[in-house]
């Protein structure tokens, strides 16, 4: 019996995780710690809330008093670190945001655990989930390894490094047991439609215009999200104490090529003319500091975990679009802004 914390589960990849924990091991307690911010939405979770192995409460990690009652009364196991900013255009919008949340939240996650886990450090896991985005851009060329020098050009990706080094900084100095993932840029069912394919999507549904930033040159290495969990699954189960994964999909594509890519299978989806969707192409003012390219290595996983992306490219993006077509509910739901009434419904009364 182990019973893990996984923060931010109600988000788009913590979702994922928590699905898949809850579901693979019955064995588990799995609580579920979220604060429901506009991103983080328990409509993501209908399918295992009532599972006997699941619990979900509602805090928020920069309540560095609320997690030490939490640590205190729970006596967790583990923790798996999902909970966070994530979009890169608010944090240059509002960077202090994601200082409180990505840093302080981090924090006082990695305080209670030093307190209520004393003593107990080698028997008890701190995972923290972070981004491929901590090191920062590439040319034409290269792909980021484990090794690479961190060297974060946005906000959000400076509190990702800075959440990072604090995680290892509690490894080294307490014995603390952490491990970290960095991961590329996901894809798949439950994203909150700010990032580029939920966006893209919803757009083209909507008969609105798809932006893209700049000249849409910037490369993207994007991962199935549920191949995500998987990889985040075998490295909490299977890496020794301090070690580091990055998660990549091996799959680089240059925005204009996707939403083009999105536009030809939402054509076909939606019985529209060939050409028709990508009528919808905006280029727009691009992104302040805009990071050219992405590319990760995760050899080390494969060769170390036995982990390989299982979707093609292609199979999952028709598989992304037909989820959002067929859960309109979800999307009108998230974009009304008004799924905070979908946890007032379902838990308030309880
Ligand atoms: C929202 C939006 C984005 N873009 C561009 C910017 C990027 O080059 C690319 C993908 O943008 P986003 O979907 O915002 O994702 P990106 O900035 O790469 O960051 C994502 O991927 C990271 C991992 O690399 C995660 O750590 C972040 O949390 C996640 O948001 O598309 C557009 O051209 N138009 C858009 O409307």
């Amino acid at each position: 019996m182990k019973k893990i914390l996984i923060t931010g589960g109600a988000g788009f990849i913590g979702s994922h995780v928590v699905r898949r924990f809850v579901n693979n091991y019955p064995q588990y307690e799995i609580v579920n710690l979220d604060k429901l911010t506009y991103a983080g939405n328990l409509a993501n979770l209908t399918d295992i809330e009532n599972k006997p192995n699941y619990r979900f409460v509602k805090e928020d990690i920069t309540d560095a008093n609320a997690m030490f009652d939490l640590f205190k009364t729970e006596n967790f196991d583990a923790v798996i670190h999902l909970a966070a900013e994530s979009h890169v255009d608010r944090s240059i919008s509002d960077p202090t945001a994601f200082v409180i949340t990505n840093v302080i939240g981090t924090v006082n996650l990695l305080n209670a655990a030093r307190e209520y886990w004393k003593g107990d450090y080698d028997k008890k896991r701190f995972y923290h989930v972070s981004t491929d985005e901590v090191y920062g851009a590439l040319g034409e060329e290269g792909m980021f390894t484990e090794t690479t020098a961190y060297d974060p050009h946005s906000p959000y990706s400076a509190s990702k490094a800075s959440s990072d080094h604090f995680v290892r900084a509690y490894h080294d100095t307490y014995g603390m047991d952490c491990v970290i993932s960095n991961c590329s840029n996901n894809y798949g069912s439950h994203h909150f439609p700010e990032k580029l394919i939920p966006l893209a999507i919803n757009n083209i549904k909507n008969n609105k215009p798809v932006p893209v930033y700049g000249k849409g040159e910037n490369v993207r290495d994007w991962l199935w999200v549920e191949d995500h969990a998987r990889a985040i699954d075998v490295i909490f189960h299977n890496s020794k104490t301090g070690d580091t994964y990055n998660i990549g999909g091996h799959n680089e594509w240059k925005n204009i090529d996707l939403i083009n890519l999105l536009c030809t299978i939402m054509d076909q989806k939606l019985d529209r003319e060939a050409g028709e969707s990508a009528k919808l192409i905006t280029y727009v003012t691009d992104r302040a500091g805009h990071d050219l390219r992405y590319a990760i290595d995760s050899s080390k996983l494969q060769n170390q975990l036995d982990w390989v992306p299982s979707l093609q490219f292609e199979e999952g993006l028709a598989k992304t679009v037909d989820w959002y077509l067929q859960n309109e509910d979800w999307l009108n739901n998230v974009t009304s802004g008004n799924y905070q009434s979908y946890y007032e419904q379902q838990y308030s009364s309880k």
